[in-house]
């Protein structure tokens, strides 16, 4: 679905100094990828460049239907959720939603209207259609935007620390709603997120990222069977591969 190779990305205000460089990573479809690293290596940067807001300013990305050497060619592909949710705050949640068929008009409006009133319910945002984001809770607005970015109807979405600022229960509650939902959508996902338990839980394959000249990226596999359970982490096998992530991910914060 995605491949990179040798990627690289330098901003004109410090060329010398890269963001990251060296990157080769492949995602396949329907897969649930993880990238961690530490705090400035170049996460967002890398989901803007598949995103098509920044191009790359050395090696190949690939995304198949779009020209390697033209970001633009990437707009409007893929389905991309920021740090920060984003909602419109003089739009309901229905409105928010319905944002991604205004720009693209693909289809009559009553048909997105009822698309999207079907899945409400499976987001847990059933009652909420006429509510304003300030009405709603932490754990809500988040579902309500990644609803909005599914509404766009692409196969990839890049989801930036989606969970970063929900407490511990509430984020523990969306684990479990979005493995079940993850397994019915045969949607490929790439995830950043600084928390590894939620990296190890999610994800087939996670990349630990070094940012810098020369960093490149680590691949790590997490041989863990599906369907997978929120209780998992308890299991030895898990905080195993926990204490071998974060191993390998302090080595490449020292190195
Ligand atoms: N517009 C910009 N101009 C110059 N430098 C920038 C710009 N945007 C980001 N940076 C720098 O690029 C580096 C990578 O930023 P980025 O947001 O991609 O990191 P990150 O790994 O996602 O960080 P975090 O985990 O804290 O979200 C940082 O050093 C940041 O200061």
């Amino acid at each position: 679905m995605i491949s990179m190779t040798d990627l690289s990305y330098s901003f004109g205000t410090s060329p010398e100094t890269p963001v990251f460089s060296g990157l080769s990573m492949n995602v396949r479809q329907g897969e649930f990828i993880s990238l961690v690293g530490a705090s400035g290596c170049g996460k967002s940067t890398l989901f803007k460049i598949i995103a098509g807001l920044l191009q790359q300013t050395g090696g190949e990305l690939n995304v198949p239907g779009t020209i390697s050497a033209d970001p633009s060619s990437r707009l409007g592909r893929v389905a991309y959720m920021p740090q920060q949710d984003l909602l419109l705050p003089w739009r309901t949640v229905l409105d928010n939603c319905l944002l991604p068929w205004e720009l693209n008009r693909t289809g009559s409006k009553t048909e997105a209207v009822r698309r999207i009133r079907n899945m409400l319910e499976r987001f847990g945002l059933e009652g909420t259609e006429q509510r304003y984001p300030h009405e709603l809770s932490g754990g809500m607005r988040q579902r309500t935007a990644m609803l909005r970015t599914l509404a766009a109807g692409h196969k990839l979405m890049l989801l930036d620390e989606p969970f970063g600022a929900l407490d511990a229960i509430t984020k523990r509650g969306l684990h479990r709603w979005l493995l079940e939902l993850w397994g019915s959508l045969e949607q490929t996902v790439l995830f950043i997120t600084h928390d590894l338990e939620e990296a190890l839980l999610l994800s087939d394959r996670i990349y630990l990222m070094s940012g810098g000249a020369g960093g490149g990226v680590q691949e790590f596999l997490v041989d863990l069977p599906r369907p997978r359970h929120y209780r998992l982490n308890y299991d030895p096998h898990f905080v195993a591969l926990r204490a071998d992530l974060e191993r390998r991910l302090y080595e490449t914060y020292i190195s």
